[in-house]
């Protein structure tokens, strides 16, 4: 500790360690390759930065509810050139009692005719680099705002290769008719053998990858952007930076040796998240992911400290998870209900002003510090619905009718399948105290466990659903294989799922082949101990029979519940805001060194020392005395100097790259001149 003042005072030179600069103000050698590269980048388009700040100033607009009453409808259909699976060709679609139809690859050779050899050979026997075997792709030619130009497919005359445009979908599905995804990337090919059925006039295209699709790609691809973004989002968090503090003398009348009167700079602005009730998807965060807390401002003279930053509120849906961005498997909190409001990230201190380092020893301390940086991070945002009740089922079941019928809610109702893309609530009431919330969830496919379809993003809702009503398509070819695949594909997502108590309902019994059946499908089941409900959504028959067994499921589930867990433990919500306090509030004795020996550098890492690295204003010639005295008095010096540190050897803390030199009296550095050191009493480093 001694040595160091004893050196400065004695020969001039910053010991031990000679060109004490910040790395970010030393642009020439010691820049290390772990520098920190966002400083260096240019900035390619100055006027984004200018219009960000007002980004935080508007908080994600809520999504305007459709009227619905009593009840809560989510409706909301994407905008039309986020997603095209609705827009199916109906004799392509895919149910999944379809698994008993007759196999498409059968008609195939019906419709080919002199290119039999060369499918067979090449495009459904050939290389299909794919685990579920061949696939077949059909053009969505539906679409009645079809527009050619923007749907340009090349086709390459000899190879026959296509290359597909963004903005259209192009559904997949294999030999077996189970839809596989969609291809909406640009620039995916596909080998194509394009051959017209003359009688209708559409074409039918076969399928031979080039080995695009990987099965994982499949499923990314396969959900439109729209939908990604409902229920997922990743955002960006950044606490306010503190003010920095200045250095000032008070310069009065008749006031002779005014004393220093730097006032401190202002507190950065917090980060909260708060659950907005009226929100009901995570769709606003697709077009607003940043979101910054504003500076404090910085002190003034006349002891002026500055003004807070302004904080800024992320506003969520209720039933939001949130984790840290790569860090998935940590859950951060849990927001379940509208109001909570939870601290994320506190800002940063404000740095202090030299009316602050005035001490007994040291009147006019010409030194102020920097604010401390805002906390930043990434996050994972998840939207789990909350619903008590999930309406499950294969595509175009009656699912949304049965919700229309049951609640005030009016979703999207279409004789085509996957017309809900988007999860709809309904709140139904028995009366006064007795509701339940329902949720129409989009069609099921087989698959749907491995992503396919709306797969996962979807069969998550269920999660959290208390009970189920498995609505069967009575007019179906099989309704009781179209329920053991239901039960399947939910079990197969997760075992919990399936666990949960469930009602059958039977659906489109006004219809003549579904009445037929209606005997042998209750038989079915009933020898298997499931006693299944009847119903006609669309005339309201049988409704309310299915929905006051559901309740009463709901019922005995929530008793279960309450009686298994008890009584919930108060959360705490400001975890996170606490855990950065803690991380700050570390000690500056808290370090580790680690030696690179191969380019002679010592990185020495603590957050309580680099925090105080970048609270340090070089602008002041004070802040580099105290700064090498701190080091010293924490330990550093000495460390280095255990572990072998050399003449010339680099030092690194935090953003500073210094070069070690010994002083020329090493060896006797505790003895030399320690009063002079001790004359000099720095306030205590917090
Ligand atoms: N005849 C008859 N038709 C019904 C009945 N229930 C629903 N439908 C029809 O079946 C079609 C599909 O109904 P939806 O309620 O949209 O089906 P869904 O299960 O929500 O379909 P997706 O959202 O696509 O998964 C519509 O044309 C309805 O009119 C019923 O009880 N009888
Ligand atoms: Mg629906």
């Amino acid at each position: 500790m001694a040595a160091v003042a004893a050196s400065i005072s004695s020969t001039g030179l910053f010991s031990p360690y000679a060109l004490a600069r910040p790395k970010t103000h030393n642009p020439q050698p010691h820049k290390l390759s772990n520098s920190n590269s966002k400083r260096k980048q240019p900035l390619r388009n100055p006027n984004k930065f200018k219009t960000q700040s007002n980004r935080y100033k508007s908080p994600p607009e809520p999504i305007v509810l459709s009227p619905g009453g009593e009840a809560t409808t989510y409706t909301r259909l994407p905008p039309k050139e986020d997603f095209s699976v609705p827009f199916l060709n109906l004799s392509s679609v895919v149910k999944l009692a379809d698994s008993a139809l007759p196999k498409i690859q059968n008609e195939i050779p019906d419709l080919i005719s002199e290119d039999e050899d060369e499918v067979e050979e090449e495009g459904v026997n050939g290389n299909l680099n794919l685990n579920y075997g061949e696939l077949e792709l059909f053009e969505d030619d539906s679409d009645s705002d079809y527009d050619e130009e923007e749907y340009e497919s090349e086709v390459e005359e000899d190879s026959e290769v296509v290359r597909f445009k963004s903005g259209k979908g192009v559904n997949v599905k294999d030999r077996d008719g189970v839809y596989k995804g969609i291809v909406k990337e640009d620039g995916v090919s596909a080998k194509l053998y394009v051959v017209d059925d003359e009688d209708d006039g559409k074409s039918v295209n076969i399928y031979d990858t080039e080995g695009e699709f990987e099965e994982g790609e499949v499923k990314e691809k396969g959900v439109p952007a729209v939908m990604r973004c409902f229920d997922r989002a990743k955002i960006y968090v950044k606490a306010g930076d503190g003010g920095n503090g200045v250095v000032a003398f008070r310069r009065e009348k008749y006031v002779p040796l005014g004393g220093p009167s730097g006032g401190n700079g202002g507190r950065g602005g917090n980060v909260y998240v708060e659950v907005d009730g009226s929100m009901n998807s995570l769709l606003p965060f697709r077009n607003s992911l940043h979101f910054r807390a504003l500076k404090g401002s910085h002190g003034q003279g006349r002891s002026q400290d500055g003004a807070k930053g302004e904080d800024v509120v992320v506003k969520v849906p209720p039933g939001t998870v949130i984790r840290q961005a790569g860090k998935e498997e940590v859950l951060l909190l849990e927001l379940l209900h509208p109001g909570q409001r939870a601290l994320l990230l506190p800002g940063g201190r404000g740095g202090r002003g030299n009316a602050s380092f005035r001490s007994g020893t040291n009147k006019v301390p010409r030194i102020a510090e920097n604010g401390e940086a805002g906390p930043e991070m990434w996050l994972e945002l998840e939207l789990k619905l909350v619903a008590d009740v999930g309406i499950v089922g294969a595509p175009n079941a009656g699912k949304s009718t049965l919700l229309s019928v049951i609640s005030a809610a009016q979703p999207t109702i279409a004789n085509y399948p996957f017309t809900t893309l988007l999860p709809n609530l309904g709140v139904v009431s028995f009366d006064y105290d007795s509701t339940m919330v329902v949720a129409d969830l989009p069609g099921l496919l087989e698959g749907a466990h491995r992503g396919f379809g709306l797969g996962h993003e979807f069969l998550r809702h269920t999660e959290r659903c208390s009970a189920l009503v498995h609505v069967v398509d009575g007019s179906g070819l099989q309704p009781e294989l179209e329920f053991d695949a239901l039960r399947l594909e939910l079990e197969l997502f997760n075992p919990e799922l399936s666990e949960k108590p469930y009602v059958v309902a039977y659906n489109k019994m006004d219809l003549p082949e579904a009445y037929e059946k209606w005997p042998s499908f209750k038989e079915t089941l009933e020898n298997r101990g499931i006693e299944p409900f009847c119903m006609s959504a669309v005339k309201r028959e049988g409704t309310h029979e299915v929905i006051c067994a559901a309740y009463e499921l709901l019922r005995k589930s929530k008793g279960e519940k309450e009686e298994f867990e008890g009584p919930k433990d108060l959360v705490n919500l400001n975890r996170i805001a606490e855990m950065v306090n803690k991380k700050r509030s570390a000690s500056i004795n808290d370090f580790e060194i680690l030696h690179d020996s191969s380019s002679n550098t010592w990185h020495v890492v603590g957050s309580g020392l680099q925090r105080f690295v970048q609270m340090t204003n070089w602008r002041y010639m004070d802040s580099e005395i105290r700064f090498q005295h701190v080091l010293e008095a924490c330990g550093v010096n000495k460390s280095l100097i255990k572990l072998g540190v050399k003449e010339g050897d680099t030092v690194i803390i935090g953003e500073m790259e210094m070069v070690w030199r010994h002083s020329a009296n090493i060896s006797g550095l505790s003895n030399v001149k320690k009063d002079s050191v001790d004359s000099i009493k720095w306030p205590q480093w917090k």
